[in-house]
């Protein structure tokens, strides 16, 4: 099962296109990242499929579905969640309520918000031993934490992940990293974007690389490893 993407443009205005024909799939059970220089369209990839922006044409097709151009809230529904670049943790409510309010899809199943915090509580002791703490008291790896366990409350297959470990000190990305590969055993479908690219070669399965909006070069992991140095050359 896969996310693939074809013939993706899209942009912020119809007159600019950021997108220009991007192809990409990305496996169940497996890291796929996205790597290019400033601009290139990374993240701009990741909010067009997730729906934030209306590609002007290709398609998107999420196990077997065709979900191009649906609206967020449906693309949870469709199992895709989303870690936003940034910050994104509620500060003066507890952790307990930044969990429940990633139960979008499933907030008026009180049986299943219970059944999820459950889940999330057994999956990340810390959480639970925080649980009435604000989420602003906690470290910043403590609540970058937080944010991923809450975009799996509603059961998603599939997470985009932008910018994870973006501001945090070395031993925190170490965690963060250490929690997305726990994901990744879990068997969800990732696609990462992520400026540390050393980290993000360590735990991926596949590498894309955009140039400008469009495909650069794309191939197993291990490939890059030796390649990187080349390629981060042509971007200077
Ligand atoms: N909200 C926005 N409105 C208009 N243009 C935007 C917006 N966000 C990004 N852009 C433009 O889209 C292009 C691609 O940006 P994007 O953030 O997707 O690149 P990126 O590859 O993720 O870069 P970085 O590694 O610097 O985050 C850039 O030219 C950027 O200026």
């Amino acid at each position: 099962m896969s996310l693939t993407i074809s013939g993706l443009t899209a942009g912020y205005t119809r007159e600019v296109p950021i997108l220009s024909g991007v192809n990409l799939r990305a496996e169940e059970g497996m890291v796929t990242t996205i790597i290019g220089p400033n601009g290139a369209g990374k993240s701009t990839l990741l909010r067009a499929v997730f729906g934030y922006l209306k590609p002007a044409s290709g398609t998107v097709e999420h196990f077997g579905r065709t979900v191009t151009g649906l609206e967020p809230e449906q693309m949870l529904t469709e199992g895709v969640a989303y870690l936003i670049q940034g910050r994104s943790v509620f500060p003066s409510m507890t952790v307990a309520e930044n969990l429940e309010l990633g139960c979008w899809t499933i907030r008026r199943d009180r049986r299943r918000v219970l059944d999820a915090l459950a889940r999330a509580y057994e999956q990340y002791p810390r959480m639970a031993e925080k649980r009435n703490a604000r989420a602003g008291s906690l470290s910043g790896g403590e609540q970058r934490m937080l944010e991923i366990a809450r975009i799996t409350m509603t059961n998603p297959r599939t997470l985009l992940l932008d910018e994870p470990s973006v501001g945090l000190m070395p031993s925190l990305v170490e965690e963060v990293y250490q929690q997305i590969g726990a994901l990744k055993k879990a068997g969800y479908l990732i696609l990462l974007v992520d400026q540390n690219i050393r980290k993000t070669l360590q735990i991926a399965d596949y590498v894309y690389v955009l140039k400008m909006g469009a495909n650069s070069h794309h191939g197993p992991a291990a490939e890059f490893k030796h390649r990187l140095a080349d390629i981060i050359k042509e971007w200077i």
